[in-house]
């Protein structure tokens, strides 16, 4: 095996994390690999909230065109991240085992739960934003941005008394605060904590390579939770959270869309048998878009649209 695969990543602390998980992997099965860091557009304009800057893929594009040049072969990414529809030639090589799905509150002193006391806790995430306000509606929501390392700089340095990241996120570049607080009853992002190789289509040899990386259990998870993303057309800016456990040839599935403002809240809870799961998303996705989720998708893009 002479030919190197390049693989392509952002520079953050995390995204290298992850590209050299990968490069460990495909070494030990004997391949040669070299690492290629980028900078990724969402990563240099720090100053605007993510959904202000109106892109999707903004973390993968760069690394999207890099692999249709030719510059690399494979691309590493955060399987959140990544736009529910791949740029035609581009495809899904392998999903990685999923790591813990959770998010987590990182603060300075958790008493403030436990009160009535007004509080304000940041996150660049709609989807973490509506949420905390809907269960904490007198407490304020400050954006922040930046990878995770920024982020956890900025609660520091501000008068925050907390912000929400991905467990995983934390775990992987041993960032976890031991106090910090996980918040089991906050729906992940669709794919959280899954990581996401791409190929081109046409490289069988990458291809390939990825094929043994895959984890066909996460795979079908992301598959579902997605499906549900993309029948919303949620893109990666609508307050939208989706899990599927799969456990005993089983799928536990749990959709919602909220408001932007936490208030208005349409959700979903199915179980089915592991072979009556593809479509799950798909169904889900119907079912709330029926309750009302059609009515408060087009709210979602009309208020997010006149902010841009
Ligand atoms: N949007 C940034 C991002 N993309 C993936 C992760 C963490 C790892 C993961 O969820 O897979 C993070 C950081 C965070 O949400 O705190």
């Amino acid at each position: 095996m002479s030919k190197i695969i390049r693989i392509g990543t952002r520079d953050s602390e995390l995204a290298l994390w992850q590209a050299t998980t990968v490069q460990q992997k495909l070494e030990a099965l004997g391949y040669d690999t070299t690492l290629v860091p980028t900078k990724s557009m969402g990563d240099q304009v720090l100053d605007k909230p993510l959904y202000e800057l109106g892109v999707t893929g903004i973390f993968t594009k760069t690394l999207d065109v890099a692999l249709l040049k030719g510059d690399i072969d494979i691309a590493v990414h955060s399987m959140k991240d990544v736009p529910t529809q791949l740029p035609k030639g581009i495809v899904q090589a392998a999903v990685l085992e999923r790591a813990i799905t959770h998010d987590i509150l990182v603060h300075k002193g958790s008493s403030f739960l436990e009160s009535d006391q007004p509080a304000t806790i940041a996150t660049g995430s709609l989807r973490r934003k509506a949420q905390w306000l809907n269960k904490y509606p007198n407490h304020k929501v400050v954006d922040l941005r930046g990878n995770v390392n920024t982020r956890l700089l900025k609660l520091i340095e501000n008068d925050w008394q907390g912000a929400i990241f991905a467990q995983a996120g934390l775990e992987r570049i041993k960032l976890l605060p031991k106090d910090a607080v996980q918040l089991d009853w906050m729906i992940p992002a669709p794919a959280q904590g899954a990581m996401l190789v791409v190929a081109k289509q046409e490289d069988d040899f990458a291809k390939e390579a990825l094929g043994n990386l895959n984890h066909p259990e996460t795979e079908l998870a992301t598959t579902i939770e997605r499906e549900f993303l993309r029948t919303l057309e949620g893109g990666c800016t609508a307050p939208i959270g989706a899990l599927a456990l799969i456990k005993d040839k089983m799928v536990y599935f749990e959709g919602v869309v909220f408001s932007l403002d936490g208030k208005q809240k349409i959700d979903i809870k199915k179980e089915v048998k592991l072979s009556d799961a593809l479509g799950l998303g798909k169904t889900c996705a119907a079912e709330v878009l029926q309750k009302g989720g059609d009515k408060l998708m087009q709210e979602i893009r009309n208020e997010n649209s006149t902010v841009h």
